[in-house]
């Protein structure tokens, strides 16, 4: 009997989504004993600093979510760790894999709750504190605020009521789904209009590089499509260096054998967005993602990305 200890963070969310990618693995090796651990992040015990970025400044690893599992994993404690894959930093951390990413992916859009983007009174305040979010809320909707607000995603939600609260809040579709509670969303932001983070909705299992045993018992457990659209989005992000709440919006989608990658850079102000869109084979998503970013830069991205100071937000 060979026993994995998958490691999560404490939040609802994180352990919807270990559950999740631990189902269909039950099923499919009914002779490996999977335990769940709980790993503590800095950006989950701190509910007090309002800045991520501060809470991030102040780990050993410089970022907020995904830290302590990395480093549970390198010290043993865990074999596998389960994040979003939009959480993970575009840099690959020594020692450690990600293994080629599981299907089905959760839906990728954004959501608004409380009002959708027609019905939102002028001026209305919309909590969130995603600069990618901020950014492409006020492209389209130039007269609301928005309010930063940070948090699991149930509290998030109760922005909506009482005292400070707010007239709609920005959330991912893919956390509302796993919590069960997709039915508070009233508008899915189109993918063309808005398009989510890069890897948004998607799993990203991590292990370590020298475990041949967990590797081996994981190896074929990833959705070829799901991996070559995650792929491409990421590999723009990074070609872009950006982490993971600049404001860069990433969408790919798989037809047949070929892969067709938009991606966006907007300006904090939301006056500025630069847009490309390509497509390569789907062999090939690495490539479709540098692609896309060289023309995202080509068309002034850089210029808006540099008056961006680096945040892990
Ligand atoms: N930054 C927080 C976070 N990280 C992952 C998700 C859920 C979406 C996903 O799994 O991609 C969320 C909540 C949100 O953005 O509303």
């Amino acid at each position: 009997m060979t026993t994995v200890i998958v490691g999560s963070r404490a939040s609802r969310l994180a352990r919807a989504q270990v559950r999740e990618w631990l189902e269909p693995m039950r099923k499919r090796y009914p002779h490996v004993t999977f335990k769940q651990r709980v790993i503590l992040e800095g950006g989950d015990e701190d509910r007090q600093t309002a800045s991520l970025s501060e809470v991030a400044a102040k780990t050993e690893s410089g970022n907020a979510f995904s830290g302590k599992q990395q480093r549970a994993l390198l010290a043993g404690d865990a074999d596998v760790v389960v994040h979003s894959f939009k959480d993970l930093p575009t840099e690959p951390t020594p020692g450690l894999t990600v293994l080629p990413v599981p299907g089905p992916r959760e839906d990728v859009r954004d959501v608004l709750c409380g009002h959708t983007l027609a019905t939102l009174p002028p001026g209305a305040r919309v909590g969130t504190g995603a600069q990618r979010r901020i950014a492409q809320l006020l492209a389209l909707r130039p007269d609301v605020v928005t309010v930063p607000i940070r948090g699991n995603v149930p509290p998030r939600l109760g922005r909506l009521k009482g005292p400070g609260a707010v007239d709609a809040v920005l959330l991912a579709a893919a956390g509302l789904g796993r919590l069960g509670i997709g039915s508070d969303v009233s508008e899915r932001l189109d993918v063309e209009t808005f398009p989510p983070s890069p890897g948004q909705g998607a799993l990203a299992i991590q292990v370590r590089t020298d475990d041949e045993r967990v590797r081996e018992l994981l190896a074929g457990i990833g959705d070829p499509d799901v991996d070559a659209a995650v792929r491409a989005e990421r590999s723009m992000l990074e070609a872009l260096h950006g982490g993971c709440s600049v404001p860069v919006g990433a969408h790919a989608t798989v037809d047949a054998d070929m892969l067709r990658l938009s991606g966006t850079v907007t300006s904090l102000d939301g006056k500025t967005q630069v847009r490309a869109t390509a497509s390569g084979p789907l062999s090939a998503p690495e490539g479709l993602g540098k692609a896309v970013a060289s023309e995202l830069l080509e068309r002034g991205a850089d210029g808006i990305l540099a008056t961006i100071r680096p945040s892990t937000q």
